[in-house]
């Protein structure tokens, strides 16, 4: 359980407000003439019963015509404020929520540029799920602060306003409400402070729940809950991580009532205290008209210092939230690298000295000491058993993660030297599992939604034999995918969205071509075209081609082989054929694995 933590309260409120002044800083107009008219309203609703009062005690002096003259002009005074009031308080809400929504792109971005490391990384999640979780909703987080920020201070004044008055007349009646004011917001901060504590928890067993929620509606389980009967177990899994969410919540509820509890003693002492002492005062004199005004100023005093101890907590809760998500934004995490830029015309040359990764929070080393060069326009296969570290491979190269000791060069520079950005734009790389996005085919293909050169797209789609496909679309190159925005969205095959990814690589252009199992859903035709063109496809830039099927590495210079100890076998076809090491075992099981199955491929 986490021990509550200190935090900058003030300073997390200081940096909402000064970001009005940022984001919009009209509503500081709003606010002002909101709080004015705020302030107001409920005098109304006091002084009319002392009024009318006052005029039908006058007996037989009573005027009719007074009475309506009160009722009227209090009735269109109290329309106009509180018609004031309720339309800029609801024509704000919008800008609020609109302030959040600019958070909300603060977060998008921050997301989408962080390391590599930390999307693979279950924990930062839960580090930040309740900070993201700021941003998430209307009501809490950051827009329910601003809401708050936006109507407390009225609240606020008027209480004042209204404690001064009582005060004036009896000074324990301000003192009972004190006293019930400063032990609400006591209960209520040790509420907070109890939720608070259990945040990790609770946002722990809020990404467990979610990942059972999330396979159950994601539609690319279907297949698998379905055919391996996973229903039961998936439910059983979810249901169980609802009843710790359930149970985590029962306690914290628990907590709330017990202190609660508390609070209901202190109101009951309060309310005799109130109503002993104006039927005291009645009884020494004071007049009913006096009374009736009275009882309504303690009413509406109590119910707006009720509103303050909740507004004052809900703030105070809530900005515990907002500060993490502000903590979020100022954390680095390391997306920013070096300042060199990438590399222009030219292709890449890459080194690895020394190398040693194991992935965060890992004991095992994927690589210890690994030295090996890729030259410039080389076309390197990578081949090797599951879990050899070939993807990983690729992650270190492209920069996606940094090593632990040791370096990468690319053309002799280290490659923390680069700029992310940078870096990344340097290579193109097709991966083993393809994201296909509900956007156009065109959009999909040049990763852009302006100045895509549509000729070339066309042309890449070709090249990685989607002419036909495209052909069929009424839409032609603009044709949405996916059927999730667009119920009259494409989707495409296995092998198609293969196909895709490759166009996508190609239309990039970079410096390198790195290619991982780009043809496993590939039909053998299909396979054996990209074969055929791989040359032409990466034209003279350096490439990486990684296959399981090692029929591919026909088409490279040289072969690299790794296994759990690394790099264990480099060479050509040939050379390693020659040495009869471990690519010559893989190599001869597989070419008669294919014989006897009878498949096209005649080597291997
Ligand atoms: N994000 C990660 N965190 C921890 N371990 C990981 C992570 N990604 C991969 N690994 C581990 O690193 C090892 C190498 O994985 P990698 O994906 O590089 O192998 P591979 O050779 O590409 O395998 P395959 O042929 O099955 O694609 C595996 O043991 C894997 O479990």
């Amino acid at each position: 359980m986490e021990k509550q933590i200190k935090y900058p309260f003030c300073k997390t409120i200081n940096r909402l407000i000064k970001n009005v002044n940022e984001k919009n800083p009209k509503l500081y107009i709003y606010f002002f003439i909101y709080t004015i008219a705020a302030i107001i309203y409920p005098f109304f609703s006091i002084l009319l019963p002392k009024l009318l009062i006052e005029q039908f005690s006058l007996g037989s002096m009573i005027s009719l015509k007074n009475i309506l003259r009160i009722i009227l002009s209090f009735f269109i005074l109290s329309s106009i404020v509180g018609f004031i009031e309720t339309y800029i308080k609801s024509s704000c809400y919008t800008k609020i929520t609109a302030l959040r929504l600019d958070y909300l792109k603060d977060q998008f971005q921050k997301l989408v540029e962080m390391d590599y490391k930390y999307v693979e990384d279950a924990s930062f999640y839960e580090t930040y799920d309740r900070a993201l979780e700021a941003n998430n909703s209307n009501d809490n987080g950051v827009e329910g602060v601003y809401h708050k920020l936006f109507t407390t201070p009225a609240v606020f004044i008027t209480s004042i306003l209204f404690s001064i008055w009582i005060g004036r007349v009896s000074i324990w009646i301000l003192l009972s409400l004190i006293l019930n004011v400063v032990a609400n917001l006591w209960i209520q901060r040790k509420v907070n402070e109890y939720e608070y504590s259990m945040k990790k928890e609770l946002s722990r067993q809020n990404r467990r729940k979610r990942y059972y929620y999330e396979t159950t509606h994601d539609f690319s389980f279907g297949k698998e809950i379905r055919l391996y009967n996973l229903k039961n177990r998936v439910l059983e899994n979810y249901n169980k991580e609802i009843q710790k969410y359930i149970d985590l919540n029962k306690l914290i509820k628990k907590k709330e009532f017990a202190l609660g509890f508390l609070g209901l003693f202190t109101l009951f002492i309060n309310q005799a205290a109130l109503y002993g002492i104006l039927i005291w005062k009645v009884v020494h004199g004071m007049s009913i008209a006096d009374f009736s005004m009275y009882l309504a100023l303690i009413l509406q005093l109590s119910l707006l210092l009720n509103t303050l101890i909740e507004d004052i907590s809900f703030i105070y809760r809530e900005s515990l939230y907002v500060h993490d998500f502000f903590k979020f934004l100022d954390t680095d995490l390391g997306e920013i690298g070096g300042e060199k830029k990438a590399i222009e015309k030219d292709t890449l040359e890459i080194e690895f000295k020394n190398v040693s990764f194991k992935y965060p929070k890992t004991d095992n080393y994927i690589f210890e000491n690994l030295n090996f060069k890729i030259p410039k326009g080389q076309r390197l296969a990578i081949v090797g058993l599951n879990g050899a570290g070939k993807s990983t491979l690729v992650k270190l190269m492209t920069g996606l993660y940094d090593v632990d000791e040791g370096e990468i060069l690319i053309n002799g520079i280290p490659i923390k030297d680069f700029n992310k950005k940078e870096l990344y734009s340097m290579f193109s790389v097709v991966f083993q599992d393809v994201n296909i996005l509900a956007y156009t085919l065109a959009e999909n293909v040049a990763c852009a939604s302006e100045n895509i050169d549509k000729d070339r797209v066309y042309e890449v789609l070709d090249k990685v034999g989607l002419k036909n496909k495209v052909a069929s679309f009424p839409k032609g190159l603009d044709q949405m995918m996916l059927k999730i925005i667009d119920e009259n969205g494409t989707e495409l095959s296995g092998g198609e969205s293969q196909k895709l990814a490759i166009a996508r690589a190609l239309y990039k252009d970079g410096n390198m071509v790195i290619m991982d199992e780009p043809t496993s859903a590939l039909d053998a035709l299909a396979e054996a075209e990209i074969y055929k063109d791989f040359s032409e496809l990466v034209e003279n830039k350096t490439s990486i081609y990684i296959s399981h099927r090692l029929s591919s590495t026909k088409f490279c210079d040289a072969i690299a082989l790794f296994d759990k100890r690394g790099l264990i076998e480099y060479g050509t076809h040939e050379e390693l054929m020659e040495k009869r090491g471990e690519y010559y075992k893989m190599f001869t099981i597989q070419g008669k694995y294919y014989q006897e199955g009878g498949e096209i491929i005649e080597t291997a």
